[in-house]
């Protein structure tokens, strides 16, 4: 079951899995976001937290699962087949000095893609986030190619620091943030005519059961 609900027209809930591979900041990212700091080391621990916060003046509450990477492929899978179903939105995070966690970051999307819309109808909003901004003297990973990644698949693209700042992580949730209400106000829009057809024969249809 996904959250992202409208408790009334002042509130928003929504449901956010933070995803990448080992160590490229995924704890750093959340924390900063909840506490504002960096704390240099993070435990291995799986969490959901709950982060409120205004915007346009509505209440908007996030809740953010953090998990460790782990090597563990039966339970990788099955705890990420949860967490995709769960989510309204993912922050996918690579480190920029670690090549392979921006492959793995690649794969990761067209992951969440097949298994969240198998179909293809809807496309779940993404974040692709490199992190370690700070880092660029061992940066391997180039800055086009985080753009040009989430450019073909659709994702909202920021490089952060996850060590440096706050307002760059900030903006990467709510950018997501943005994403998932757009989300919903397109799955809320008029229906259009193919709809409305489908829709009128469905209620005939049921009409000619009924008078069966
Ligand atoms: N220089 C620098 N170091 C960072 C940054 N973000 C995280 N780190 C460091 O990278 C290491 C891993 O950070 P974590 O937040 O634990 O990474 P994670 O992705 O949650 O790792 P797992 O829980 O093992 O999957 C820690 O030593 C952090 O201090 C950053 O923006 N810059």
């Amino acid at each position: 079951m996904t959250g992202a609900t409208e408790t009334s027209n002042q509130k928003m809930e929504a449901n956010v899995v933070v995803l990448g591979t080992e160590s490229v900041g995924k704890s750093a990212l959340t924390v900063r976001l909840l506490t504002r700091r960096f704390i240099g080391e993070y435990g291995d621990i799986e969490s959901i937290y709950s982060h409120s916060f205004l915007s346009e003046g509505k209440e908007i509450t996030l809740n953010i699962w953090d998990s460790p990477y782990s090597e563990d492929l039966s339970r990788e899978t099955s705890l990420f087949h949860k967490k995709v179903q769960w989510a309204d939105g993912f922050v996918l995070v690579y480190s920029i000095c670690d090549r392979a966690s921006f492959n793995a970051a690649s794969r990761l999307i067209q992951n969440i893609r097949s298994t969240k819309s198998p179909h293809g109808a809807e496309k779940p909003p993404i974040v692709l986030v490199g992190n370690k901004r700070d880092l660029h003297h061992r940066r391997t990973v180039l800055t086009e190619e985080g753009q040009l990644l989430a450019l073909s698949t659709d994702c909202l693209f920021y490089e952060v620091s996850a060590a440096e700042g706050y307002h760059g992580v900030l903006s990467v949730f709510h950018g997501l943030m943005d994403r998932i209400k757009d989300v919903k106000l397109t799955s809320k829009r008029p229906l259009r005519f193919k709809g409305i057809v489908k829709s009128m024969s469905a209620v005939f249809a049921r009409r000619r059961t009924d008078s069966l």
